[in-house]
């Protein structure tokens, strides 16, 4: 017994793991690293995110539309970040419309704001810029009375700054501004521009005016500078093509196309671009009621003409294609109307109207032949009226009556005006959305706006926080191991007989 007890005593001399000392140097190890894992787990954890917010208002000509965008706070120089969380449609026309009672261009705004109040956080509404942007429906009341614009202007300007939000102003964008933050919005949501990759050109077809944006390798501005915007996004440059042509939206270029139909003043017109069947009585003050086709009234007219709709696709492309002027271009090359275009080049996003039409019509399917458009635009142009509206019962008749025409102007820009072939025209997307932002000018504004779109590429970011968690636990590890080997000499050897002194 007793020798027994002499052997442990002097076999706990031996083994040095089990003198206080030697449990104390491991368990403050051990300690140690755990506190170091834990510290590069909580500190380096990302704090909730916060979150910031812009709203934008686009005042079309055929209605206005308001967008919240929000992006995480601390990152406002990173790269597709900015998301469309919310829009809202204004009810009634768009704010040109109130040109005789400007008031109520302001007061058509208030439930799109109230919303806005409801969907912002109510600690960021003051920090929120809030802008709006009118596009070609002012642009045309400009021409025609700009005291009227100023005071459309005013009323929006003073019914905006009723809300808590920090407004920037309200203005007029011109079209080269509309096509080019087109084309920013879309390449941005693309995440083309942070990676410098190939771009994408712009369609966007509004009520009053249409842009083509794009950029073209034979295209340095030297030709025609008017059309030339330059960016430096991302560290990259881009010579950007762009050109607004005001009058060519979809409703002023049916104006255009009723005005061409209607110069002898006539009390009735049989009109190949509405389906057989269909026939309305329109006013002749209302309809050159346009700086677009106001010149061209004629004298003696009526008060008022018959439209009957005929239905007819190639005698409508007919009457479309006399509202483009063809003949005279100073330049190596032109679209239409003596307005220089380089050649197209690169994939295109259509959007707008382009969209809303070509998406009624089944027609969003670019690899079909151009002659295979051609066939369903006649089939949809011959049917009649009646079988039209029974079809489709849900949409606005306003819309489904200027189809015909609609989806005959479309075809006709694009392969007549900007002189897109079958090749080039598989190269369209019609888009209304890219990862649910809205294409249109409005984001590229605000991005611009708010300066969140940095000249130059921003530092690559440190190691995300997994990565920064891991590297820290496999040094810890190996810091055990390390140190686990270290005290190897003082190991046991529990193995072997206990020696007897
Ligand atoms: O840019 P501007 O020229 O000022 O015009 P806008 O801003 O009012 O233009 P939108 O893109 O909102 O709309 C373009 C056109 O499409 C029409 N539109 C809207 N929804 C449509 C739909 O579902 N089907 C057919 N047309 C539609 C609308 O009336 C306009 O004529």
């Amino acid at each position: 017994m007793s020798a027994q007890r002499v052997d442990n005593r002097e076999m706990k001399e031996k083994n040095p793991w089990q003198t206080p000392v030697t449990i104390i140097i491991t368990v403050i190890g051990v300690i140690a690293i755990v506190a170091l894992v834990t510290v590069a787990v909580l500190q380096n954890r990302p704090l909730p995110q916060k979150y910031k917010y812009g709203i934008v208002l686009d005042a079309g000509s055929s209605h206005t539309a308001l967008y919240i965008y929000e992006w995480p706070a601390e990152k406002d120089n990173n790269t597709g970040r900015v998301e469309q969380t919310h829009s809202c449609k204004v009810k009634g026309p768009g704010i040109s419309s109130y040109a005789h009672d400007p008031l109520k261009a302001g007061e058509s705004l208030r439930v799109c704001m109230q919303e806005a109040e409801q969907r912002v956080p109510g600690k960021r509404h003051q920090e929120t810029p809030l802008y709006l942007g009118a596009t070609a429906g002012m642009r045309l009341l400009n021409i025609e009375n700009s005291s009227a614009s100023d005071e459309v202007l005013k009323a929006v300007e003073s019914a905006l700054q009723k809300f808590p939000f920090s407004y920037q102003g309200a203005r007029i964008l011109s079209g080269q501004e509309e096509g080019a933050f087109g084309w920013v919005t879309v390449n941005y949501l693309d995440d083309r521009l942070t990676q410098g990759l190939d771009t994408t050109g712009a369609l966007d077809l509004g009520g009053a005016s249409t842009q083509i944006s794009f950029v073209s390798e034979k295209f340095d501005g030297s030709e025609s500078p008017s059309n030339s915007v330059t960016f430096r996004l991302y560290g990259n440059d881009y010579n950007l093509y762009t050109h607004s042509f005001l009058c060519y939206g979809k409703d002023q270029a049916l104006r255009m196309t009723l005005a061409q139909q209607t110069q002898s003043g006539q009390a009735s017109i049989l009109d190949p671009c509405f389906n057989t069947g269909y026939t309305v009585m329109k006013n002749y003050s209302v309809l050159y009621d346009s700086p677009c086709v106001s010149d061209r009234k004629p004298q003696n007219a009526p008060a008022t003409f018959n439209q009957t709709g005929k239905g007819n696709f190639t005698e409508c492309q007919e009457v479309v294609k006399s509202v483009f002027n063809f003949t005279h271009c100073k330049y190596s090359q032109c679209s239409f109307n003596g307005v220089f275009q380089p050649l197209l080049q690169g994939p295109f996003g259509a959007f707008s109207a382009y969209y809303f039409v070509m998406n009624f019509l089944n027609l969003t399917d670019t690899s079909i032949p151009l002659k295979a458009v051609e066939d369903k635009l006649n089939s949809f142009c011959s049917t009649p009226w009646n079988q039209i509206k029974q079809q489709h019962p849900d949409v606005k008749v306003k819309y489904l009556a200027e189809y015909c025409f609609s989806g005959t102007y479309i075809l006709t820009l694009l392969t007549e005006g900007y002189k897109f072939d079958q090749t080039s025209y598989s190269n369209i997307k019609f888009i209304k959305k890219i990862k649910g932002s809205d294409a249109g000018w409005t984001l590229g504004y605000m991005l611009n706006l708010t300066n969140m779109i940095p000249a130059e590429a921003p530092d690559s970011p440190p190691l995300p926080h997994a990565g920064y968690v891991s590297i820290v636990t496999i040094m810890a590890v190996l810091l055990f191991i390390l140190f686990i080997v270290s005290l190897r000499p003082l190991w046991p050897r529990c193995s072997k007989q206990p020696q007897i002194v």
